[in-house]
């Protein structure tokens, strides 16, 4: 069973002048312990799907239609109380600004000792313990004495491990890690992508990892959703996706993946820019960017359909349709 569904997530801010809907209909899964990448250029809803699925979607922000389910259970209409115990036991959350997790008030070990003994069954000195554990886990050295240490003492890339260590205190099955390393020093990025996969494998965490950044996803991912406009764009295995893009925003994207010893840049290569949410175009949202794009595309939605080894929602997919060539090489995208 999958460990989280995503169902025909549909989120809308209402406003003075009409109701923009930022998610339109998303769907996806995440098995126990898989890896799942959300990528896709700013705005495309990535952090709102995120907030949605931990329960901290803004007001006005609302979900308007769908349903999130962990372990087949609902969580979008459980109690803001309720809600709160599921985001603590069984998802946690890792934020681009570590401080946006940590509070200054508060030692780092008393932070992970509460959060431990709110969640799981253990006396103030066995919570202590795991905590120091976790914080060696993390690559924290010195743990017995940092434990004791506050926000402030610590370097970013040494928060976000804190942070790390925090989000896994209550041994949660999924963690929602929404740019967890744009705020650091690039030199540290890898350290800290590399340090959240594994230490999540270990432990047999599912973690949805939101990002802007092809060359993440390639290294740390099992499978990667594409989105774009409110909308899944493609989802596949992250190595199907990359090699074989079957949507023609995704094979966008790959022309961003840098060579290796190129520094990595931001998903801006695409020509054009996404519609803003009170214009997007009727059809396929892409279509006005799409160099392959067929009559159909400017008046029908496409939904997800199969394409190769993943699913895109592209009519170039629909049985019969004259689907794009599948290369490596990713093509320009008028
Ligand atoms: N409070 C809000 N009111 C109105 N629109 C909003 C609000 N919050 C987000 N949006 C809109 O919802 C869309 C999706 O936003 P979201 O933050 O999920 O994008 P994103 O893919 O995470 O982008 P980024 O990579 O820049 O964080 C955007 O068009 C954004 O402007």
């Amino acid at each position: 069973m999958s460990l989280l569904q995503v169902k025909n997530l549909v989120v809308e801010f209402p406003g003075r002048r009409g109701t923009l809907r930022a998610l339109d209909d998303v769907s996806f899964d995440i098995a126990p312990g898989e890896i799942l990448g959300v990528v896709g250029e700013s705005g495309a809803g990535k952090s709102l799907t995120g907030a949605s699925i931990i329960g901290l979607l803004e007001p006005p922000g609302r979900v308007a239609n769908g349903e999130i389910l962990l372990e087949g259970r609902r969580i979008d209409n459980l109690p803001h109380e309720q809600m709160r115990q599921v985001r603590g036991r069984q998802i946690g959350a890792i934020f681009q600004d570590p401080l946006t997790s940590l509070n200054p008030l508060y030692s780092i070990g008393r932070q992970l000792v509460e959060t431990i003994m709110t969640h799981l069954p253990v006396s103030r000195a066995e919570a202590r313990q795991r905590a120091i554990q976790l914080l060696k886990d993390t690559g924290i050295p010195a743990a017995e004495e940092r434990i004791d240490h506050y926000p402030h003492q610590f370097s970013g890339g040494m928060r976000q491990r804190v942070v790390i260590a925090l989000a896994l205190a209550a041994e949660p099955k999924l963690i929602v890690a929404d740019e967890p390393t744009t705020a650091l020093d690039v030199s540290i990025q890898a350290q800290i992508i590399t340090l959240l996969k594994t230490i999540c494998k270990e432990r047999g965490a599912a973690v949805m990892l939101i990002t802007h950044d092809m060359g993440v996803i390639a290294e740390t991912c099992d499978r990667v959703a594409v989105m774009y406009a409110g909308r899944v764009a493609e989802i596949g295995p992250v190595h199907e996706v990359i090699n074989h893009p079957a949507h023609p925003y995704t094979r966008g994207l790959m022309s961003c993946i840098p060579d290796m010893d190129v520094e990595r840049e931001r998903l801006h290569q695409i020509d054009g820019a996404m519609p803003r949410l009170n214009a997007i175009p009727t059809g396929c949202a892409f279509n006005p960017r799409c160099a392959h794009a067929l009559p159909r595309c400017t008046l029908d939605r496409p939904d997800l359909m199969p394409a190769g080894a993943t699913q895109a929602a592209c009519w170039l997919h629909e049985a019969g349709g004259g689907a794009v060539s599948s290369t490596a090489q990713p093509e320009a995208v008028a």
